[in-house]
């Protein structure tokens, strides 16, 4: 496995394999590596003969109050761990080598990273999309692999690379959690023992609301309310958010579910910000094809 620390290292590796007719699968992180991420490097390495996996934790996606600092990093277990599941290389720079020090070009997808977590974390996906269009230019992948517990990043970036005809194709990769069904998240790690033990109520409202869709006809506004109430008789989260919006744009929806639509809903534990989202079809579509 290659270790690059600079845009160049990797710029010659990955258009060597390119020369010699190998397809590249990216998987970009953030370090501290879990099952989840893994779960995109296996989807990497089973689509293409070259997988290259980012860690950079990219200071430009945090607003001035959230937890960069805090943030958890631990590069030589990645780097084990990747080992193990057979990735070809890691590209692993520093703040200094990705941003030159006046940069002033910003990627935005503008109404999507207005809504939802945007609004909780302004700047956030206008630092996310321009790091990911980087990274692209950099590694010059043919598919790069999202999970899709981060749905709005994930929908900002099929938007951008429709938007700007980035020839990568994107890859989402359901949520892979904990056997007491709490999404796997590095920063689970800062959760205190009690946030920890009630976390899992965010898997269980998304439960609770799909189950009810299962059922037969139902509003969004009563799913809505559904995953609400049962966030709100949780006694640790704090400032529940929910929404239930088309699963495909993120468009707003209201009255009954007649498509595909994603609850994505955050919550507080201490100063740790969950996530966590479902796909929920009417009824009528649970057997379709
Ligand atoms: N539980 C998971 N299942 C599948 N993919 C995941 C999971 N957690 C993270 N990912 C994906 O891994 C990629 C890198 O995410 P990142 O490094 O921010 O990890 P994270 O655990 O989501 O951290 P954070 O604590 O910031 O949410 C993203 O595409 C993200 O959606
Ligand atoms: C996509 C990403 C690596 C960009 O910094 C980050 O937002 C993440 O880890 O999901
Ligand atoms: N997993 C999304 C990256 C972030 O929370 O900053």
């Amino acid at each position: 496995m290659q270790i690059c620390r600079t845009k160049q290292e990797i710029r010659a590796l990955t258009r060597r394999w390119r020369a010699e007719g190998r397809s590249i699968g990216f998987a970009p992180t953030m370090g501290y590596l879990h099952e989840g991420h893994l779960a995109l490097v296996r989807r990497a390495r089973a689509e293409n003969d070259a997988v290259v996996v980012s860690i950079f934790v990219n200071p430009t996606q945090f607003g001035p109050n959230e937890d960069f600092d805090s943030y958890p990093r631990d590069p030589e277990r990645d780097l084990l761990l990747l080992r193990a599941e057979g990735a070809d290389a890691v590209f692993l720079p520093d703040a200094a080598e990705m941003y030159a020090p006046h940069a002033q070009t910003f990627v935005e997808a503008e109404r999507l990273s207005r809504i939802l977590i945007g609004r909780l974390r302004p700047g956030h996906f206008r630092g996310v999309a321009t790091v990911v269009t980087k990274l692209f230019n950099i590694v010059a992948p043919d598919a790069a692999y999202f999970g899709e517990k981060d749905y709005q990043q994930l929908t900002v970036i099929r938007r951008m690379v429709a938007d700007l005809d980035v020839p990568v194709r994107i890859v989402g990769v359901p949520t892979v959690r904990e056997p007491d069904g709490l999404a796997m998240s590095s920063r689970n790690v800062r959760l205190s023992p009690e946030d920890r033990a009630a976390a899992p109520v965010l898997c269980r409202a998304l439960d609770a609301a799909e189950a009810r869709a299962a059922r037969g006809p139902v509003s969004v506004e009563a799913l809505r309310r559904l995953i609400r109430e049962t966030l709100e008789a949780s006694p640790r989260g704090r400032d529940p958010r929910v929404d239930v919006r088309a699963a495909d744009d993120l468009s707003p929806l209201r009255g009954a579910l007649r498509r595909p639509a994603v609850a994505l809903i955050s919550m507080r534990f201490g100063d740790v910000l969950l996530i966590d989202q479902r796909v929920i079809r009417p009824a009528d579509q649970e057997n379709a094809p």
